[in-house]
């Protein structure tokens, strides 16, 4: 059950940009940005870990398809501090996910159940959203 933010209907096509403002809560252990087409279809499954799930200043990503998760990668920058506010910005095509982090950091992240337009968001965890963007 979804206890953050969840948007629907967004109808982001590819090559639009969603830009997603927030405030990380102090003492954050983690954090869930989804993004695709509903609940049990997730194109990005981001998830900034401080201390959570074994890992620690991480950012894991996955994807789920017809509510089966994808396999785990893990990015080797993790731009973020607890108690601060941050903007994230995710972008896609048919083949890839763009997420833009602080200092200039972006990473890719295959599109991998090829979905060209995305119309669900839900934020979890120690995160806070202030605004959504879609550009
Ligand atoms: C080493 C053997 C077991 O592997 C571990 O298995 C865990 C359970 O499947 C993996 O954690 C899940 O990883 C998923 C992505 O692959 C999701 O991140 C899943 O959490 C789903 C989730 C949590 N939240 C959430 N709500 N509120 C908060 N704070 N978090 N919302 N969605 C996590 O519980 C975890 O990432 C995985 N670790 C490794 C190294 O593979």
């Amino acid at each position: 059950m979804s206890c953050g933010i969840v948007c629907t209907n967004m109808g982001v096509k590819a090559g639009k940009r969603i830009g997603v403002k927030g405030e990380i809560a102090a003492g954050a252990k983690n954090f869930v940005l989804n993004l695709g087409k509903d609940q049990a279809n997730v194109v990005l499954h981001f998830n900034p870990r401080f201390d959570a799930h074994g890992d620690v200043r991480t950012i894991v990503c996955n994807s789920m398809d017809k509510g089966e998760w994808g396999a785990e990668q893990r990015e080797s920058v993790f731009p973020f501090q607890e108690g601060t506010n941050v903007e994230i910005f995710i972008t896609h095509d048919p083949s890839n996910l763009t997420i833009a982090l602080p200092n200039n950091h972006q990473f890719k992240f295959p599109n991998r159940l090829g979905l060209q337009v995305i119309d669900f968001l839900n934020a979890e965890g120690d995160f806070t959203i202030k605004s959504i963007q879609l550009e």
